[in-house]
């Protein structure tokens, strides 16, 4: 066997699936993702949600506007599905350059109240879209409150996702991070128009992270971290080389004192480490000379977009991670806060 490198060299990644906020928060979301990826799909759930062309394109001017000088990095914007969004938006916002449209459950998770109802509703938008060649991003989670929490996204792909393909054969979509061995076989043995992200977190812990020795509300997301087996069935999907599963952070930044709270919010801010954190789980595996494809190549492949030409360097160099981050008025705890990382991404332009 090969010793284990101490350098990776990968096409530069992007992360099909990020929070970046809005206002003075930008400046440290966009400057964390710009550092790691070329690109990013923007998530919609503002409060109020980017539910318009004119609104997305307003919402890229100011993270275009937020990027550190001389740093290339391009959001790929998205639209936030409601039961009332109409079919003519869909023309103005691909003229706009958005590339996709999300579909939050109504009350499935942050900022996502204003999301569906009832898919039924949506249909001649979903016809647009499918007729566009926009992609449906799907958070993958029934709302139901007789479905058990760490049931919605198993009980979401037969219930949701399997009549929904059946009506939209031509729709691509993605189902965003999968947490569950249910979701990992569906997508392997779905048709070319089924892909799915899958997060760092995801990877590298299961629910005992949340719960042993005490509650951790930073280990706190959505979908819920689920048990070991299904860990390591989302380990298996990402290290296999199947092209339909790619790097989707969701990193998702919440000021500490509403994460640390009687009813904290979900979200994980893995951003700043992201690749580290992708690096880690693949070399647990003894995979990683699979995570280019992953991070850099399944992506742009699945969205019909270019991959990227530059490269970025890893090295194995031991950092630690910073206990807090400015965001906006308040500060943001990253995932992994005060530990040694094992993995770091080389500013652009080092060897
Ligand atoms: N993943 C999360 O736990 N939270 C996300 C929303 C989401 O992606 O579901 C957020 O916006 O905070
Ligand atoms: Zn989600
Ligand atoms: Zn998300």
């Amino acid at each position: 066997m090969s010793p284990a490198p101490d350098t990776l060299t990968l096409i530069r990644p992007d992360d099909w699936h990020v929070h970046l906020r809005d206002g003075a928060a930008l400046a440290t979301t966009v400057a964390h993702t710009a550092a790691q990826f070329a690109r990013a799909i923007v998530m919609p759930n503002l409060k109020p949600p980017v539910t318009t062309a004119a609104q997305a394109a307003a919402y890229r001017e100011r993270i275009l506007a937020a990027r550190p000088a001389g740093v290339a990095f391009e959001p790929l914007m998205t639209l936030y599905l409601t039961d009332h969004l109409p079919p003519q938006e869909i023309e103005r916002a691909r003229e706009a350059g958005v590339v996709a449209v999300k579909l939050y459950p109504a009350g499935a998770t942050t900022n996502s109240d204003a999301g569906v109802t009832d898919l039924r509703r949506t249909y001649r938008t979903l016809e647009a879209m499918q007729r566009a060649g926009l992609l449906l991003l799907v958070h993958g989670e029934v709302t139901d409150a007789e479905i058990d929490i760490f049931d919605r996204e198993a009980v979401f792909i037969e219930r949701v996702l399997e009549p929904l393909r059946r009506d939209f054969p031509g729709l691509r979509i993605v189902l965003e991070h999968i947490t569950t061995k249910e979701a990992a076989q569906y997508v392997a043995d779905a048709g070319p128009n089924l892909a799915a992200t899958i997060t760092a977190h995801h990877l590298l812990y299961n629910r005992n992270a949340l719960l042993a020795g005490g509650i951790r509300p930073h280990h706190y997301c959505l979908p819920v971290l689920k048990r070991e087996v299904h860990r390591q069935a989302l380990v298996a999907a990402a290290t296999s080389g199947h092209p339909r599963f790619f790097l989707g952070t969701d990193s998702a930044p919440h000021a500490v004192q509403l994460k640390e709270h009687a009813c904290g919010c979900a979200g994980c801010y893995t951003a700043p480490a992201a690749l580290e954190l992708y690096a880690e789980a693949f070399e647990a595996a003894g995979a990683l000379d699979r995570l280019e494809g992953f991070a850099s190549l399944h992506g742009p492949d699945f969205y019909g977009l270019p991959r990227n030409t530059e490269r970025v360097t890893l090295k194995r160099e031991a950092w630690t991670v910073p206990e807090r981050h400015r965001f906006g008025d308040a500060e943001v705890r990253p995932l992994r806060a005060g530990e040694t990382l094992r993995w770091r991404l080389q500013p652009a332009g080092a060897a």
